[in-house]
């Protein structure tokens, strides 16, 4: 289970806190999409979640034990892919999983398939499309056989048919893979499809909504009506950060 209790965090001292008190819980293989408007703290929060940023105060823990990249592995695919310019789409795929002492080339070579990257491997990131870049982002993360697996808004940059059919991809591929997962966007469809559970933020990182999503296909109704409550709520929280 994903624990987070008390979470407060900053960038600088003298910066008011992005993140001031949050708490929530999620069970091994569950999901959570973070909705908000832009500001809000979800890249902050999987910053927290992944270690790249260090938490204030408060406490992370996954299976009771302390979440660090080192006892727990953690995928990330971050904002803008973070490909590194000088590496093949080998090197890059392969490079976290080494870090972590896990370099695998079949693994690799399995997945580069799926993904439709077998023929790519030798390229540099500059040299892809932003829809090739992004399953590279994705098979880097796959490969560190992750535990968690946190997206930051992986198919905005994508074109809408691109961004479907990468949907329906990276779905199967976290599914198969069991990782618990937090996924952060701003398309409601998006979080409807990929979460569990769904949390609208607000200032300070604060969850202001946590619903509980039906499963696909259970209840389509319900769903519709979550996905009308959800647009309220988010232009209710844009709204509330304009006034502020
Ligand atoms: N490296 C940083 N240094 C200082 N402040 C930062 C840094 N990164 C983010 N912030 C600030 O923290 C706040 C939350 O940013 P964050 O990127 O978490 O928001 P977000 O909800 O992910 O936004 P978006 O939807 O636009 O990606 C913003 O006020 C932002 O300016």
């Amino acid at each position: 289970m994903l624990s987070v209790r008390a979470l407060k965090a900053r960038y600088r001292p003298s910066d008011p806190p992005v993140i001031e008190d949050l708490s929530f819980t999620l069970p091994d293989g569950g999901s959570l999409a973070l909705l908000g408007p832009s500001g809000c703290g979800k890249t902050t929060l999987l910053h927290l979640l992944c270690g790249v940023l260090t938490p204030e105060r408060g406490e992370l823990r996954f299976d009771g034990e302390p979440l660090t990249p080192k006892k727990v592995p953690i995928g990330l695919v971050p904002q803008g892919y973070g490909l590194l310019p000088w590496k093949t789409v080998r090197e890059n795929c392969l490079f976290a999983a080494r870090l972590r002492g896990g370099e695998d080339a079949a693994a690799l070579d399995s997945l580069a398939a799926r993904l439709g990257l077998t023929a790519l491997l030798r390229r540099y990131p500059p040299e892809l499309s932003g829809g090739q870049a992004q399953r590279v982002a994705l098979a880097r993360a796959l490969l560190m056989r992750p535990r968690l697996l946190l997206l930051d808004e992986p198919f905005s940059a994508l074109d809408i048919g691109t961004a479907a059919e990468a949907r329906t991809l990276c779905h199967s591929l976290w599914q198969e893979s069991g990782a618990t997962l937090v996924l952060a966007t701003h398309q409601i469809e998006e979080a409807l499809c990929f979460a569990r559970r769904i949390a609208v933020m607000g200032p300070g990182g604060r969850f202001l909504a946590l619903h509980e999503n039906p499963e696909a296909g259970a209840d389509d109704l319900r769903r519709r009506v979550l996905a009308a409550k959800l647009g309220e709520e988010l232009r209710a929280a844009r709204a509330g950060e304009a006034a502020g």
